[in-house]
């Protein structure tokens, strides 16, 4: 049978409240069970509360953490978006950056780095075939000593811009360097090639470069020609067409001599 815990402890409690039951020994035990009993339940009642505020801190904290995880988790996707325009960015700045070091600054024409890397590919291609034009301004300096450097800018403009329309689709142009342009013609027959430089230094020769009213600057170029030969390099290519080149400016200039 389950005993009335509560009409015990009511017992208990008149017991020891009854005057006559003083002063007896079992008085005095009982009284030191009961102080027991009650402190023991202060206890429980204190670990009770401790509990529950633990479970409390606990409920807050994880409540706090998963706001914290959630704060970072945005600034996390945040920093990776930005990281994605950034990279972004930065292979489109990568591209331009390529794109400008292969490319001249004055003419806007590819210049000597990446005609070198195409003569490089067109080698490894098909080297036969390979005919290279070294083209020289003639007597340039002498255009720079009367117009000043500005025109002569512009007259390297023109010509590079002449010689890009003239040679078409039958080569590729670079500036090589000052006042020097080099042609690269692959798989053209060697006959059409000459037969178009010969046009260049003749559209060259009747091209007037004007600024409107304010001069008139006419200008010839010497070129150097050369054809792929068995066990030729890209130096020895180039050399053969610099050479030649030295031959046309030594002969009397505006004209085209083949290495
Ligand atoms: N305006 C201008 N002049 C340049 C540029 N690059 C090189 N030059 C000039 O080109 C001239 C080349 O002179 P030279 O090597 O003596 O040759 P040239 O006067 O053309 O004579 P030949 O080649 O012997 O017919 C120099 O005066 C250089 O200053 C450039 O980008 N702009």
């Amino acid at each position: 049978m389950k005993p009335d815990i509560k009409a015990l402890e009511q017992k208990v409690i008149d017991v020891l409240a009854n005057e006559a039951y003083q002063g007896h020994p079992l008085h005095d035990v009982l009284n030191e069970l009961w102080d027991y009993n009650q402190s023991q339940w202060a206890r429980m009642e204190h670990m009770i509360r401790l509990s529950d505020s633990y479970q409390d801190m606990i409920i807050q904290r994880e409540k706090t953490l998963g706001e914290r995880f959630d704060k970072h988790l945005r600034q996390l996707e945040k920093i990776t978006r930005i990281s994605d325009r950034y990279q972004t960015a930065l292979r489109e700045a990568n591209l331009e950056l390529e794109q400008a070091s292969y490319a001249d600054a004055l003419t806007g024409l590819p210049n000597r780095r990446k005609m070198l890397r195409r003569l490089k590919s067109e080698f490894e291609m098909c080297r036969q075939g390979i005919c290279l034009a070294m083209i020289d301004i003639d007597h340039f300096k002498t255009i720079n000593d009367a117009y000043g450097h500005l025109v002569g800018d512009d007259v390297l403009v023109s010509v590079g811009n002449l010689i890009e329309r003239t040679v078409g689709e039958l080569g590729h142009i670079s500036r090589w360097g000052g006042e020097e342009f080099l042609v690269i013609f692959s798989q053209v027959e060697q006959a059409q090639v000459e037969q178009c430089l010969r046009h260049l230094t003749k559209v060259i020769r009747e091209a007037h470069f004007d600024n409107g009213e304010a001069y008139d600057i006419r200008t010839t170029i010497s070129i150097g020609m050369s054809h792929y030969q068995a066990d030729d390099s890209i130096d020895s290519l180039i050399t053969r067409a610099d050479n030649a080149l030295y031959k046309a400016k030594n002969s009397g200039r505006d004209r085209f001599v083949i290495g």
